[in-house]
């Protein structure tokens, strides 16, 4: 079955099932400075190894998701540098269970902004993000060790099981889908 979902703004209320949303508090920064204004600390990673980066050039093609991975054991932080990217998760339903598949019925796809982040829960599935309009360059951060099953592996993809499929945007970019989401 493929199912088709729309794509959200990031917020913290509807990405809260999937983790954490790193963006600019609607609060006075609590240190300011001759030009620049800091807000500390706005969220933590839950790490106790030390952290591995990683890049990602993600390119334009089509909005369809098959398959997903997860870190069961391991946070990732997640943001892009100058292009709006689309991040699809997905429920994790039993940290504890090897052989889970994700539910395709669970998907929900979010866009993030340059300026904006994520911080992905432990064992939230979650595919490759995808380039809203043009061609994206993305980094995450994850700690760098083994984790408890599955991961690790060459070829962590886990596939939704009975064929199903999710697609989002209707096949379109962003942009040709609905312009009123741009900006
Ligand atoms: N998020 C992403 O594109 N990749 C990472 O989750 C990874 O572990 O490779």
């Amino acid at each position: 079955m493929q199912h088709s979902i729309n794509v959200e703004p990031l917020t913290k209320e509807a990405f809260e099932p999937f983790g954490k949303v790193i963006d600019l508090p609607s609060y006075a920064p609590p240190k300011t400075g001759d030009g620049w204004d800091c807000w500390n600390y706005i969220d933590m990673l839950d790490v106790h190894e030390p952290i591995g980066f990683g890049l990602v050039i993600t390119k334009k093609r089509e909005f369809l998701v098959d398959a997903m991975e997860r870190h069961v054991s391991r946070e990732e932080l997640l943001l892009t540098f100058d292009q709006e990217i689309i991040q699809p998760v997905a429920l994790c339903a039993d940290i504890n269970d090897p052989d889970e598949h994700p539910d395709a019925s669970t998907v929900r796809c979010f866009r993030i902004k340059p300026g904006q982040a994520i911080i992905i829960g432990r064992g939230v599935w979650h595919s490759p993000a995808y380039p809203a309009h043009d061609d994206a360059r993305y980094m995450f951060a994850i700690e760098k060790k083994k984790d408890k099953f599955g991961d690790e592996m060459i070829n962590p993809w886990v596939d939704f099981g009975n064929g199903d499929t999710v697609s989002f945007g209707d096949g379109l970019s962003i942009s040709e889908a609905d312009p009123s989401l741009i900006n």
